[in-house]
């Protein structure tokens, strides 16, 4: 899916203003990652692609079609968006917080009765082990886990539809380093295998020019710097891992 942002603001009720004239492209099957020190308006803008908040200036299309909270579900069910607090409901289990990723695909009430089809549950058992979490924590209440290990039942979840954009808002900023390679690859695979277009903040840029694409910095609402990770590391200084 293409994301095209032209000249794009976002000001919150009290005046808050985290996107301020940003105007950018992003072609279908781009890894692109997003960097920025906190309160940038790295979710923001993340919040704003998937549909969450609508821009108070500009305009936002993605394949053509205004990003707003009224887009249809048809469209929405194709972005899978992993959230920086989880969003996973405590006191269900690790497999019911994944399956949930499947509910924009079939009649509500069968969402609500947790009547999910067989498929669902296979997917959700083969995302749980591609991103390297313990078989026997499927069962489990979701609260049990650590920090990392929720954010990776965040990210298999947003890819239980297979989704033609993915959404990640700091996917892996509680997780040990090998394990953050570990879910930026199945990340990138995913783009890889479907041609998705995947959108991703964090705070590593070592990570982000090991993965991406391409680097964008916000600064302030604005783009401080877009370019090949080649050009980050070199005008940054990054240590190659
Ligand atoms: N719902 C909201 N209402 C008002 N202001 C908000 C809201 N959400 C975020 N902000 C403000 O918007 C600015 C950008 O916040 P945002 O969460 O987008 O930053 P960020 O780059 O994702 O930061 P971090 O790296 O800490 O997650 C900050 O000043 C923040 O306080």
């Amino acid at each position: 899916m293409q994301i095209e942002l032209d000249r794009v603001s976002l000001a919150y009720a009290d005046k808050t203003r985290p996107l301020d004239d940003l105007t950018l492209t992003i072609p279908s099957g781009q890894f692109c990652a997003v960097l920025g020190r906190s309160g940038a308006g790295k979710s923001s803008l993340l919040r704003l692609l998937g549909g969450m908040v609508a821009p108070t200036g500009g305009a936002a299309r993605i394949d053509g079609m205004a990003l707003s909270p009224a887009m249809p579900r048809a469209l929405r069910r194709r972005i899978g968006q992993v959230h920086q607090d989880g969003a996973l409901v405590g006191e269900a289990s690790v497999a019911e917080n994944i399956v949930a990723g499947a509910a924009a695909a079939m009649p509500l009430w069968r969402a609500l009765i947790g009547l999910y089809p067989a498929w669902t549950r296979e997917r959700a058992v083969a995302l749980h082990l591609e991103l390297g979490l313990d078989p026997a924590f499927l069962a489990a209440p979701v609260a049990r886990l650590s920090g990392g290990q929720q954010q990776r039942v965040g990210v298999a979840r947003a890819l239980m539809l297979e989704p033609a954009l993915v959404l990640a808002d700091e996917p892996v900023a509680s997780v040990d380093p090998d394990t953050a390679r570990q879910v930026l690859s199945v990340l990138a695979a995913h783009r890889t295998r479907l041609g998705a277009t995947v959108v991703c903040a964090l705070h590593q840029p070592e990570l982000a020019c090991a993965f991406a694409d391409r680097i964008v910095v916000i600064d302030e609402g604005r783009i401080a710097f877009d370019g090949s990770p080649e050009l980050y590391r070199r005008s940054h200084r990054v240590e190659t891992t």
